[in-house]
């Protein structure tokens, strides 16, 4: 198990009375572990395909295929999807520095793009630049409706036909949609079927936000040449616990909801989760996507607040130390001490930091990250710790079950029902006919 989770600095009886009372974690704890028990109950029914996800190697070998489809003779391999169909994928390529600042330019092999967003300058202007004939797109969309995606694909089958590639389709553009269900429309196979364009099944009883283990975050993965095996395994590292029972505080998953309950019960509704790496930062997004569909509903739920260490130390700690006190931290850091370029001591000297002579980039962000959540407990601010010593496929796929696991138990404790998100519908609506009513 890689990764290490400290709620010390979160307990009153560590940082004093703006801290967790012991009798509210015990009636969060209480609470989630009558959610376990219905955890466990969809394990044993087979209610939740999540479930079985960690332990399942039967459809990697298909991914891998469809993985080396996308990379023939591909310069570019272009996602399209927004939410669940894409979050999941992006925070896996991290691994490989996709979207690292500064770092995600020299990715090698095909270059990989996830047009999560709608934005008709960014989709024109991508169209234009790239390489039509060595570029291949893969739609993704799990109910085949979302406008966004629809729009997207669309737009890249007019290209196509701009280019003189429309006659081939098939070998450009794969689809990834749910199985055709009688009576339902799916407008994306509707639309790719037609061209000959092959699809993937999205499982069905997988929800998009919690399909990062299926095809819809390994294809990526794979796509970038990530260890998609090691992926599920580390989840399986998180899962484990939970299958073998015992009480919540033992288990990781169960304590971190326990402790988002509690926070909640002293009315604090705010939930920051700060990582030390660039390479969580998409993992963060993906975070804030399934709190907030999963958990906010019925007037319950906390906002989640995705920021990223140390560069928002220079943006948000001014208030998170100083404003109100209505938020739980979490701090992640990772196992970055004595990596990274070194720090000559004659110049270290000159700007002033002899500290820094000898030191490493690293050993900094891992001392930052440390100070934080000592400087926000010191504050009173309740704050837990999450340390991965080495981020890796294994890891990341721990820390991905661990949020998936924890949002389910918070959700059941809380009595709100994690997997559907009905407040989003009235404004697809609405933008629809809003659409159909401009001229
Ligand atoms: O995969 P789909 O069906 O295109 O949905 C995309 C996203 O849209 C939502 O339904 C919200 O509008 C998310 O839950 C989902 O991840």
């Amino acid at each position: 198990m890689a990764l290490q989770q400290s709620i010390e600095l979160a307990l009153a009886s560590k940082i004093g009375a703006s801290g967790l009372p012991t009798m509210a974690l015990d009636a969060a704890l209480s609470a989630v572990e009558t959610a376990l028990a219905r955890l466990s109950d969809d394990d044993a029914s087979g209610r939740l395909p999540l479930l079985k996800l960690p332990y399942a190697t039967d459809d990697l070998a298909s991914i891998r295929e469809a993985a080396s489809f996308l990379r023939r003779d591909a310069t570019d391999v272009v996602f399209l999807g927004t939410g669940g169909s894409s979050l999941g994928g992006q925070a896996l390529a991290q691994l490989k520095d996709y979207a690292v600042p500064g770092a995600g330019r020299f990715i090698d092999g095909p270059r990989v793009h996830f047009l999560d967003n709608l934005d008709p300058i960014t989709f024109d202007h991508i169209l234009h630049k790239l390489p039509l004939s060595s570029t291949r797109f893969v739609a993704i969309s799990k109910s085949g409706g979302t406008g966004e995606t629809l729009m997207q694909t669309i737009a890249v089958l007019c290209a196509l036909e701009r280019a003189g590639l429309r006659a081939r389709p098939a070998d450009t553009i794969l689809g990834l949609s749910e199985p055709r269900v009688a009576g339902r429309k799916n407008g994306l196979r509707d639309l790719l079927e037609p061209e000959g364009v092959r699809f993937l099944d999205h499982d069905p009883g997988v929800g998009g936000r919690f399909s990062v283990l299926t095809n819809v975050g390994l294809l990526p993965a794979a796509v970038l040449g990530l260890d998609i095996a090691a992926v599920r395994q580390g989840a399986a590292d998180a899962y484990d616990p939970l299958r073998a029972g015992g009480s919540a505080r033992d288990i990781p998953a169960a304590l971190g909801a326990a402790l988002n309950i509690a926070v909640g019960l002293e009315g604090r509704n705010i939930t920051v989760t700060m990582a030390y790496a660039d390479r969580l930062e998409r993992f963060a997004r993906w975070w804030v996507q399934l709190w907030a569909e999963s958990i906010g509903k019925d007037g319950k739920g906390s906002q989640p607040v995705a920021a990223i260490g140390p560069v928002d130390q220079h943006s948000q700690m001014q208030l998170y130390l100083g404003g109100p006190n209505d938020k739980l931290f979490t701090i992640m850091t990772t196992g970055v001490a004595g990596i990274g370029p070194m720090m000559d001591e004659k110049l270290s000297k000159r700007a002033g930091e002899p500290g820094f002579a000898g030191r490493r980039i690293g050993d900094l962000v891992a001392a930052q990250g440390r100070a934080t959540a000592d400087t926000l407990a010191r504050n009173g601010r309740a704050t837990r710790t999450l340390h991965i010593d080495k981020l890796n496929e294994r890891s990341l796929g721990e820390l991905l079950m661990h949020y998936m696991l924890e949002t389910i138990l918070t959700g059941y404790a809380l009595g709100v029902d994690p997997f559907d998100q009905p407040a989003v519908e009235e404004g697809k609506i609405l933008a629809k006919q809003y659409l159909t009513e401009a001229n």
